[in-house]
């Protein structure tokens, strides 16, 4: 009897050591599902959910063509030509009034002087021709741009200034563009758009002053085309700003040294999949005015006494406007018929033009030469997108009512190029960057492993020990 009670117990401990043991063995199971688990939705690439959200595929929004499309026409055709036509001397040289009478802030510290605004390294170092008294260029100073020589403007001319084209003053820009008395020709290659050190609060004051007061983001359920049209254009343009500075950034000042700083083109554009989207906007809606210009620009004379280079020019503009792979894949990039519709179209276009204009004058409240030479330019060019594909009344519905000026078509050319080349980069260094984060998902996985193994080792080995083994 005593023998049995005894079995029975042994069979009682080892049915209870079995059961301890098949507990264990789930637990673990479920440990290493959660391990997995959590590793596997850390690294972009093997989760289809994460996948989705990183990756641009489809339609631009609100375009007709998709993300696919554009990076291959850009790849195989518009980058090539584009990289070729702002590069002419017809579109190197941009007419613009650089120094700044801000009509909103006139107290800004940064702005305050006109010589500063003006400034540039050392008097001698232009040609005769650029110190021509018309140009109204003060004696230089190197103080100018908070100290910061990278920041101002290299205003070396090596040809004659442009003849030949109508001056009309543009609708959507705030600048009078028929007013030649302040203006200034400034080659582009010598300024490229990068990094200069602009930045703190004169800067955010400026982006604040455009979001808050002339472009607020649109609530996700606006309805608004228009006013949604507007933003986008202004975001996708900030982005493409911000890709340019990360592009080509003073990494070391004492070297001198300049190069890409992808980190923070993650920062400020690329860890916002809208940015992106926004960008892709803006470059579809200028390319799409451009393509509606093609009758205009392909009769426009790209004159600037170098036959050569001329006719170059105009060769190149010819095969950019009439590309059979470009009207193939992309013919009609954003449709601009379906804005302004409805009763309040007309009052509607007026007040975006109004806000339009506001940004444009915002500009000459830039506190940097060189942001303000860009800002301005690019501003122009989309004022122009803007006049190509919105006429004030409908007189420019048709390609033969439509005036261009030189300084519009040369803005409108390089905000292509700038946009396009911005694209090119976020195809380029979005991928490296998914690497990167792929790379760190194990680490983040080895962590998180730990912690899990801190995890078994309190709440699970607390229980495994109370367990009958
Ligand atoms: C017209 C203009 C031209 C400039 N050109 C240059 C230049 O050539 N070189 C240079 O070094 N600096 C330039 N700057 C300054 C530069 O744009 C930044 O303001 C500066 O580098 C400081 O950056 P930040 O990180 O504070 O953010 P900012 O770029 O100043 O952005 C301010 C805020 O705007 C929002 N934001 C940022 N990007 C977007 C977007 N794409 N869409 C919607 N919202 C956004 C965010 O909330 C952000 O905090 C320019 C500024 C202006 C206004």
């Amino acid at each position: 009897m005593v023998e049995e009670t005894e079995k029975k117990n042994e069979n009682e401990k080892r049915s209870k050591r079995k059961l301890g043991g098949s507990a264990i063995g789930a637990i673990l199971v479920l440990i290493i599902a959660l391990v997995v688990t959590f590793y596997y939705t850390q690294n972009g690439k093997r989760c289809p959910c994460f996948q989705d959200s990183r990756k641009y595929t489809g339609i631009v929004e609100d375009c007709c063509c998709d993300y696919e499309t554009v990076d291959s026409i850009n790849g195989a055709v518009l980058h090539p030509l584009l990289q070729e036509l702002v590069a002419t001397p017809f579109f190197r040289y941009f007419k613009v009034k650089l120094w700044c009478d801000c009509p909103f802030w006139p107290d800004d510290g940064m702005c305050k002087l006109r010589d500063c605004s003006v400034c540039e390294c050392s008097e001698n170092e232009f040609p005769e021709l650029f110190r021509k008294p018309q140009l109204g260029l003060p004696a230089d100073d190197l103080k100018c741009q908070e100290g910061k020589p990278e920041a101002a403007v290299d205003r070396t001319l090596d040809s004659k200034v442009f003849r030949g084209w109508i001056e009309v003053d543009n609708p959507w820009t705030n600048d009078d563009e028929t007013d030649n008395g302040e203006m200034t020709y400034v080659n582009l290659l010598l300024n490229p758009e990068r990094y200069t050190g602009y930045s703190g609060p004169s800067a955010r004051r400026i982006w604040d002053a455009i979001y808050s007061e002339n472009c607020p983001k649109y609530a996700s359920g606006e309805i608004c085309q228009e006013k949604k049209v507007l933003y986008k254009l202004i975001s996708g343009l900030h982005s493409s700003i911000s890709i340019h500075i990360a592009a080509d950034y003073l990494l070391d000042e004492t070297k001198n040294l300049w190069g890409p700083y992808p980190e923070l083109m993650y920062d400020r554009v690329l860890q916002y999949p809208d940015r992106v989207r926004n960008l892709y906007f803006t470059f579809l809606f200028v390319l799409r005015a451009v393509t509606k210009a093609k009758d205009y620009l392909e009769q426009a004379e790209y004159n600037t006494g170098n036959p050569e280079e001329d006719l170059k020019a105009q060769s190149l503009m010819r095969q950019l406007l009439y590309d059979s792979k470009l009207q193939a894949a992309c013919p009609v990039p954003f449709d601009e018929a379906k804005l302004w519709k409805g009763q309040s179209g007309p009052e509607l276009k007026q007040q975006i033009q109004k806000q339009f204009r506001n940004i444009s004058a915002i500009m000459d409240c830039v506190g940097c030469e060189k942001c303000r030479l860009w800002g301005k330019l690019q501003v122009l060019g989309l004022g122009t997108a803007l006049k190509i594909l919105f006429s004030v009344d409908g007189q420019y519905s048709h390609d033969k009512h439509l005036q261009l000026q030189r300084n519009e078509v040369i803005a409108l050319v390089n905000l292509l190029n700038r946009l396009l080349e911005s694209v090119r980069l976020v195809q380029e260094v979005s991928p490296t960057f998914e690497k990167t984060m792929e790379g760190l998902s194990p680490q983040r996985a080895a962590k998180s492993i730990h912690s899990l193994i801190r995890l078994w080792k309190t709440v699970v080995g607390e229980r495994l020990r109370q367990l009958p083994l």
